[in-house]
């Protein structure tokens, strides 16, 4: 194979092409238009920094995720996010990633995930709440927080809050815990943004409150801990006593601050991804009233509709799943993912330079420290896979599509795929299900388009503003 260049695309800051990079992260239509422009690969080659790879080729998507050895996220994440998330699955490669997903992979067990008593519970105290708004209500705030506590119980066996404390007596208030924690993380995504020139930033205020999430954590992973030793854990001990993920972890190994990352970096992963999804996908519901008259027919067409209303129960909901999945191919809760290249190496496939839409099998030249962008946002609008219609909310294409994985991947992809993605499936769907099984009618109430908000994860910054009548 010959290695070939791909096409250029000029910055107006030739010594670090910041200005690209910053808009491409926040305005993810600048990078389907850039695509469209250059093909499925192109590059930044700042005069001060190696490479900056932009590719949506499944192909090359492919190698970069399934092979460790030549890219990972230690350079981009390690230094930058060490300080606030330690150690654990998300800063880490080779072996010590892998020594990590090993540790965590027991957590995501059926036996685990599959009890959803607490969250019918959550959507039945969501769907009052509902219906005391009245007119008009954003989803988005209420289906954060619903499942903020879900997350904090299934990482620490309690969500902190002062009726669910017991004796408990933690170093600070769970809001206080979420401002620091809130703080900590802006704080890192300001270094991860800087890169090398993190140092410009003064660190003791960051630090210090970094400090102040450990000191919360550790407390309640202690105590969970100190249930993962104890065998004579009392029969009577509720589910999330006996599975928080600290709980699992500390009864494999009691190495407390590797417990603690691992745990910080899960609370990344899951404080508001399913969240996120839910609201995308009844922003898009409620734009679409045949649609969810469809789905209220799907699960009202069942007698014994309850029993369906269980993990695996869900699955047989085919019109519900294919509502997520669209969602999901519309609005990516994570858009964009990166790595690092972490020697000279090289992806398989280029543009055609005489018809940039179509790829030959010539390989691109990837020197080492390149920094790679995969925008899943612009992968799920191909309409060689989609359809001509990708912009359009349609759920019925998911009859007669069948992308391949590194053509859809919502969940990521390849060694690092998504440890939470039945969790968060099942945990979407019965939301949904129960809401469509209770209101008759949802009414969008804001006429303005999906405006892409970039923090942990990409959510629409207008919120979710509905009408529901049962
Ligand atoms: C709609 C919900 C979710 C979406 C769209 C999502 C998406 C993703 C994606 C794209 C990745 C790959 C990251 C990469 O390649 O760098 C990932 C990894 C991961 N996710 Fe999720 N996620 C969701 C929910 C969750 C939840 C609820 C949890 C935990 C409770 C979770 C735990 C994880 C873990 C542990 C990994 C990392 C695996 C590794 O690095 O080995 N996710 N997720």
């Amino acid at each position: 194979q010959n290695a070939t260049t791909v096409p250029i695309h000029r910055s107006f800051d030739p010594f670090t092409a910041f200005d690209v990079q910053l808009k491409n992260h926040f305005d993810l239509k600048s990078l389907v238009r850039q695509h469209g422009h250059h093909g499925t690969t192109f590059q930044l080659t700042p005069i001060a920094t190696t490479p900056i790879i932009y590719t949506i080729s499944p192909e090359n998507i492919k190698k970069i995720m399934t092979n460790g050895n030549d890219f990972g996220v230690e350079p981009l994440r390690g230094e930058s996010m060490g300080p606030f998330c330690g150690r654990g699955f998300l800063t880490s490669d080779g072996d010590a990633w892998m020594a990590s997903r090993r540790m965590l992979k027991p957590c995501f067990g059926k036996k685990y995930i599959e009890d959803m008593t607490d969250l019918n519970i959550g959507v039945e105290r969501l769907a009052e709440k509902i219906q005391r708004a009245g007119d008009i209500v954003d989803l988005q705030p209420l289906l954060f927080d619903m499942f903020l506590d879900a997350s904090f119980k299934f990482l620490l066996g309690t969500d902190g809050k002062d009726d669910d404390l017991g004796n408990k007596d933690p170093p600070y208030s769970r809001a206080q815990f979420l401002t620091a924690f809130d703080s900590g993380l802006l704080g890192t995504g300001i270094r991860i943004m800087l890169g090398s020139y993190r140092f410009l930033v003064p660190s003791s205020g960051y630090l210090k409150t970094c400090r102040s999430v450990h000191e919360w954590l550790e407390y309640f992973i202690r105590i969970q801990m100190e249930g993962a030793t104890d065998t004579t854990l009392p029969n009577d001990a509720t589910p999330g006593q006996k599975s928080s993920m600290a709980h699992n972890l500390g009864g494999q190994t009691d190495d407390l601050e590797y417990i603690r990352g691992q745990v910080l970096q899960s609370m990344l992963a899951s404080k508001e991804t399913t969240a996120v999804l839910i609201s995308n996908a009844v922003f898009l519901l409620a734009r679409h009233p045949a649609i969810w008259q469809t789905l209220r027919e799907e699960i009202l067409q069942h007698p014994n509709r309850d029993d369906l209303f269980t993990f695996d129960g869900l699955t047989t909901f085919a019109f519900l799943q294919n509502i997520l999945k669209e969602a999901l191919r519309l609005y990516p809760v994570f858009p964009l993912n990166g790595r690092i290249a972490l020697r000279d190496t090289s992806l398989p496939t280029s543009p055609s330079p005489t018809d940039r839409q179509t790829t030959r099998s010539q390989s691109v030249p990837v020197p080492k420290g390149s920094t790679i962008v995969m925008s899943f946002y612009t992968l799920h609008r191909n309409q060689n896979v989609f359809g001509s219609d990708v912009e359009s909310f349609n759920p019925y294409r998911w009859s007669t599509i069948h992308p391949t994985q590194y053509e859809f991947m919502p969940f990521g992809g390849g060694q690092r795929a998504c440890l939470g993605r039945e969790k968060s499936q099942a945990e979407a769907a019965l939301v949904i299900a129960r809401l469509a099984e209770r209101f008759e009618r949802l009414e969008s109430k804001d006429v303005r388009e999906f405006k892409p908000q970039t923090g942990i994860s990409t959510c629409n910054g207008n919120g979710c503003k509905v009408a529901l009548y049962s």
